[in-house]
């Protein structure tokens, strides 16, 4: 291997292959080699992305275009559906951190299910090990390929699964509302996604069937060793970062809290705020952090459960540049270390 890993980032033109630009300029283990993109391919990243002007980057090619000899690393970017044809064509000597949903669902019936096509790739989605480091570091450390958590599934089960563990709340009823920025839709153009639809209203979508219900089950199922599936409801918020969740459960309030502060004690990038305060996705802008709140609801046995995550960064970017150190055996806060940026 050459001194620093090398990386390749394949879907560099999107949101959250700009965001993993951002934060692998600054890590010292790394040097970036190739960025693919698909209708930008031969552009400039500084020209896709001004804000990235400073770095002196490779220029965006297409995926047939990378030496595969010359990397170590793949940070996959892309679509799903496409990602998992991409990376079954990958030598053997890379490791994977897929940001996709491809390789998330352990189960090919439910991916089949939940995305409405067969599996392309069952034999690579066997040895995937799922992405949620605080949950998963053993198997990480050891994998060639993480699937990265989805951005919801991160702000939902953060919370959720200490508290199934622990059996401080009941498996059902659970209601998750969560509502996101918009740059968690990606930056292809889509008319949901316009100024003018978007702006000065707030609206729920997804109702009663969102896909990123099945890998909420997946994770609270195996947490609480029993069949979960709570209500998941995700809105759309008019602003361009961040997810807050929203979980309601059945449990004492303070045992909860005391649960989550056991489960993150010594965790560098998840937070349990003191008994009754709230966060905010303004608190956690830009970095890698997750915020949880805890409050007692009016009746007794019933909890609120509050989580705040960037979706590009602790629901992305961050959090695979944080499975990348693990897979590679590097601190885990390794290029991690920026603060949320406030207001
Ligand atoms: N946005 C978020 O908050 C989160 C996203 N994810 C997942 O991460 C992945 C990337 O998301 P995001 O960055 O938001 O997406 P974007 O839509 O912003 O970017 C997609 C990228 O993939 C490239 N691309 C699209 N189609 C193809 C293709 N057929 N062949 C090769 N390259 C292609 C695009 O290139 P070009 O622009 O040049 O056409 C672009 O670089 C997705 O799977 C998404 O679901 C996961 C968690 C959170
Ligand atoms: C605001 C918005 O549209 N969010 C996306 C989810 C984010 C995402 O990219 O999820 P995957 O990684 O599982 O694809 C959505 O609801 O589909």
């Amino acid at each position: 291997m050459a001194d620093k890993t090398r990386i390749a980032i394949l879907g560099a033109s999107g949101y959250t292959g700009a965001e993993l630009v951002r934060l692998l300029a600054r890590h010292p283990h790394v040097e970036i080699v190739a960025l693919t993109a698909d209708r930008k391919a031969g552009e400039q990243m500084s020209d896709v992305f001004p804000h990235l002007v400073m770095l002196d980057l490779p220029t965006l090619t297409s995926i047939d275009q990378v030496d595969w000899s010359g990397v170590d690393v793949v940070f996959c970017a892309l679509p799903h559906a496409t990602t998992q044809v991409v990376l079954a064509g990958l030598p053997a000597h890379i490791k994977i951190v897929d940001l996709s949903a491809d390789f998330r669902l352990r189960d090919p019936s439910a991916y089949e299910k939940w995305y409405g096509h067969p599996h392309q790739a069952i034999e690579l989605q066997k040895e995937a090990v799922y992405g949620l480091p605080e949950f998963y570091r053993a198997d990480i450390a050891k994998a060639r390929l993480v699937a990265n958590t989805g951005c919801y599934v991160a702000a939902s089960i953060i919370p959720l699964v200490p508290l199934l563990k622990a059996g401080v709340v009941e498996p059902d009823p659970i209601v998750i509302d969560a509502a996101s920025g918009v740059t968690g839709a990606g930056r292809g153009a889509k008319e949901a996604n316009l100024f003018a639809e978007v702006s000065e209203g707030f609206h729920a979508y997804g109702v009663g069937g969102h896909r990123h219900s099945a890998e909420i089950d997946q994770e609270l199922t195996v947490a609480a060793g029993r069949e979960v599936m709570p209500s998941f409801t995700p809105h759309l918020l008019p602003q361009n970062r961040g997810i807050l969740a929203t979980c309601y459960v059945r449990g004492d309030a303070e045992a909860v809290h005391r649960a989550l502060k056991e489960a993150y004690a010594g965790e560098a990038f998840v937070h349990v705020l003191p008994f009754g305060r709230t966060p905010a996705t303004r608190h956690v802008r830009g970095s890698n952090h997750c915020l949880i709140g805890v409050v007692a609801d009016r009746q007794p046995g019933r909890a609120i459960v509050i989580s705040a995550i960037d979706n590009l960064v602790r629901g992305a970017s961050g959090q695979a540049v944080q499975n990348m150190n693990i897979m590679m055996g590097w601190p885990e806060t390794t290029g991690l270390e920026q603060l949320p940026l406030f207001p």
